[in-house]
């Protein structure tokens, strides 16, 4: 069931943390959060108190009543108050992966000590959260003390991160997320690492200083757990996380006398709290040593596009249709070959940028830069592979536009250290253009990126038709980019008129 999660977490009498935060990080994603108490802490914003782990039957009946009704995606794994309690949550975890249909998606925030200082379990529960506990768990969300408590590495340096996510790894995690906060390499910086599916991701922004930031644990991991419930890939929910803790610090304030919570005011919508994505070629990428693509020549802050509304914008792969298209009024445009081998290649792009300069439209070429440079193209299209084996130097250097296509906030994000012309999203509805399998972003996550992006013109793509048109317009795009709406249209010219008037 989407737009739901549990959580099984302890409750923390002061409001900040446990339970009380993973509502509140869910509720700001649309996510509905079903809880099951483990604990009912006796803590304020000064110290823990008493803990108070919840009966092994109570915990029972929590899990009953919610299994009988809903079973979710995910569950969000918090404080385990003792040993019975992490077995018993391990074999019920082990019982839903074999007995579900679908299995659900478990993510543990291994909650031990509270941001006071003070511990929160009422025994040593390492070795069964180590033996049983982790083997259940999909993904999880340490700090750099939980990290090395659990691994036993010591977080010196990249390197030692990345052998820590590995040996989460060995005790039967395959996904890990280490949390930075208290890592202050290099100094002065938050830096979170990823490991997931064979892939790294290094967020980074500077350290944001505060003391306020009782429950950040638990509200990234229920944000992690919430947008994996709405089926974002784990890199989204990674960098929304991320973006929900930064804003919540900023505005974080106290409440009584010791330590504020952060604050949870829905989803991140300013860009500035969002994390940069650390590449090689970054600053932050060479204090961590990370590795340069041997081909990559990077380069940033393309050459603008005069407008932010590029307006329709078809995307053809004839010279005869960009022809049409142009005739017919059109002011944005792509060749789109996919056919390498065509052996009219380079004479096709020149004669579509010839046509370009003369109907004084601004014409892509997708994929073939070093021709579009020959040629003086106004603009290339490249997706997020191309831009790490393109030479973005000479692209920039030869002045011309550079549109990024990206699928999701953290290839935005990406897209972003460039600063290239434009950004594409999509694909936002199935198509049968392109096989976009795993990546239909659908229209709630382009409301949300239109914003976020306002400083580039942005262009939606996939499966956008006259019918669906007006929805799209209405989350603010200032272009449409289309195929078959156009190509496919027993009327193409009259399909131009009609998509124009519809973005207008
Ligand atoms: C406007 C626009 N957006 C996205 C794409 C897709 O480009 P890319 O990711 O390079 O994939 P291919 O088009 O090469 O299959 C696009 N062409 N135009
Ligand atoms: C090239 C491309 N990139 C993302 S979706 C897509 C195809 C869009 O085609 P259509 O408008 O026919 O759905
Ligand atoms: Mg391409």
């Amino acid at each position: 069931m989407g737009n739901l999660i549990w959580t099984i977490a302890g409750s923390d009498a002061g409001g900040g943390a446990g339970i009380q935060a993973d509502i509140k990080a869910a509720q700001s994603f649309g996510v509905h959060a079903c809880s099951v108490i483990t604990a009912l802490t006796a803590q304020n914003s000064m110290g823990v108190e008493e803990i108070n782990g919840v009966a092994i039957k109570v915990i029972e009946s929590q899990l009953d009543a919610l299994e009988q009704d809903v079973q979710p995606k995910v569950i969000k794994i918090g404080m385990l108050a003792n040993e019975q309690q992490v077995e018993f949550i391990a074999n019920t975890l082990k019982r839903y992966k074999t007995t579900w249909q679908t299995p659900p998606v478990v993510v543990y925030d291994p909650v031990a000590v509270a941001s006071s200082g003070d511990s929160l379990t009422e025994e040593d529960i390492l070795p069964a959260i180590k033996t049983h506990l982790l083997p259940q768990v999909d993904v999880i969300t340490p700090n750099t003390q939980e990290t090395q408590i659990l691994t036993g590495v010591y977080l010196i340096g990249p390197s030692a991160v990345q052998d820590a996510a590995k040996a989460f790894n060995e005790l039967g995690v395959p996904t890990v997320l280490i949390k930075g906060g208290h890592w202050d390499y290099p100094k002065g910086y938050c830096i979170d690492y990823g490991a997931h599916q064979g892939e790294e991701y290094w967020l980074g922004n500077k350290a944001i200083n505060t003391p306020h930031s009782h429950g950040t644990g638990c509200s990234f991991a229920s944000s992690v757990a919430a947008n994996l419930a709405k089926d974002y890939p784990l890199k989204d929910a990674f960098i929304l996380a991320k973006a929900y803790i930064n804003q919540g610090l900023k505005h974080a304030t106290r409440f009584g006398q010791g330590i504020g919570p952060v604050a949870h005011c829905g989803f991140p919508h300013d860009i500035n709290d969002y994390p940069e994505v650390i590449e090689a070629d970054s600053w932050l990428g060479q204090e961590l040593d990370l590795e340069m693509g041997s081909e990559q020549v990077s380069a940033r802050d393309f050459a603008k596009i005069e407008t932010r509304n590029l307006g329709i914008y078809p995307v053809v792969d004839s010279v005869d249709w960009i022809e049409r298209c142009l005739k017919a009024g059109i002011k944005t445009i792509q060749l789109r070959i996919k056919d390498s081998s065509d052996a009219d290649l380079e004479e096709k792009i020149a004669t579509a940028i010839t046509l370009g300069k003369k109907y004084d439209a601004r014409l892509f070429i997708n994929d073939y830069w070093q021709l579009a440079i020959k040629h003086g193209a106004y603009g290339i299209h490249l997706g997020q592979e191309d831009i790490s084996v393109a030479n973005l130097a000479e692209i920039k250097q030869a002045g011309i536009r550079l549109g990024v296509s990206t699928h999701g906030f953290y290839e935005m994000l990406r897209a972003h250290n460039y600063r290239p012309s434009y950004l594409a999203f999509g694909a936002i509805y199935p198509t049968t253009t392109k096989d976009m399998t795993g990546q239909i972003q659908g229209l709630e996550k382009l409301k949300h990126f239109v914003p976020l992006m306002h400083d580039y013109p942005v262009v939606a793509i996939g499966g956008i038709d006259l019918n669906r048109a007006e929805e799209v317009a209405k989350t603010g795009v200032g272009s449409i980019a289309v195929v078959r709406a156009i190509t496919e249209a027993a009327d193409p010219e009259a399909a131009i008129v009609e998509l124009e008037s519809v973005l207008k």
